[in-house]
């Protein structure tokens, strides 16, 4: 079981400290929302967030969900970044292109994931499976932050599992204590949580409260 925090809800002149509380609790991955403002209504970080990253905590990794249509310019700057998973949207362009930008991640070297938000049929997997580390399942509509975990996650997830038994699963979005242990219970392996983890008082208190919860 892997708790990856989303740094979206963090607190942006803080953001180093608040992963270094994280890591300091056992946190060794870190989930990078990149919004372009056009692909989802919202827009945050671009590479160099990756690179102040790598530079400050080379031995954390940098998992980078990206909300993006532009594949083209975006995955070079990010992998450039240093950027170790990289995770694209089954949405984001021509269905017959996600096989050719998939593997462009694996030639240069970086984990590669792909992401399907909540109303893609889960049958897409069939044709990737093979070239996946991970799979991102949203669990909300990409875009925000402190959004409500959707019911009909739990069948997608183990509709997903039956699919790939061996490949780890991620679930994001509305993870908390509760819905975590619902999608783990279903198959999931990676648990995003953002609100949860940089929402309230104390970062270390919700990491052990949630790495509790799912080492039970
Ligand atoms: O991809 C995302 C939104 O598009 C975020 O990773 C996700 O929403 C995490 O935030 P929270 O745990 O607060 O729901
Ligand atoms: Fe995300």
């Amino acid at each position: 079981m892997i708790i990856a925090p989303s740094i979206l809800n963090a607190d942006n002149l803080h953001l180093g400290q608040q992963i270094q509380e994280a890591a300091d609790s056992g946190i060794r991955r870190f989930h990078i929302d990149v919004m372009d403002g056009h692909f989802v209504p919202n827009l945050s970080y671009g590479p160099q967030l990756v690179s102040d990253f790598k530079k400050q905590f080379p031995d954390l990794t940098a998992e980078v969900h990206l909300m993006s249509n532009n594949l083209p310019d975006l995955l070079p700057a990010f992998v450039k970044a240093g950027s170790d998973f990289i995770e694209i949207h089954y949405e984001a362009d021509y269905p017959n292109l996600i096989a050719h930008w998939l593997d462009y991640l694996k030639e240069n070297g970086v984990s590669c994931g792909l992401v399907l938000s909540p109303d893609t049929d889960i049958k897409v997997l069939e044709r990737y499976k093979d070239k996946l580390d991970q799979v991102l399942l949203m669990t909300v509509y990409p875009g925000f932050g402190g959004q409500k975990f959707m019911e009909e996650a739990a069948a997608r997830i183990k509709a997903a599992r039956a699919i790939l038994p061996d490949l780890p699963i991620e679930v994001d979005g509305g993870i908390n204590a509760q819905t975590a242990e619902i999608a783990k219970e279903a198959g999931a392996d990676v648990f995003v949580a953002g609100s949860y983890i940089f929402g309230r008082d104390s970062v270390a208190k919700q990491v052990a409260e949630l790495t509790s919860i799912l080492e039970k």
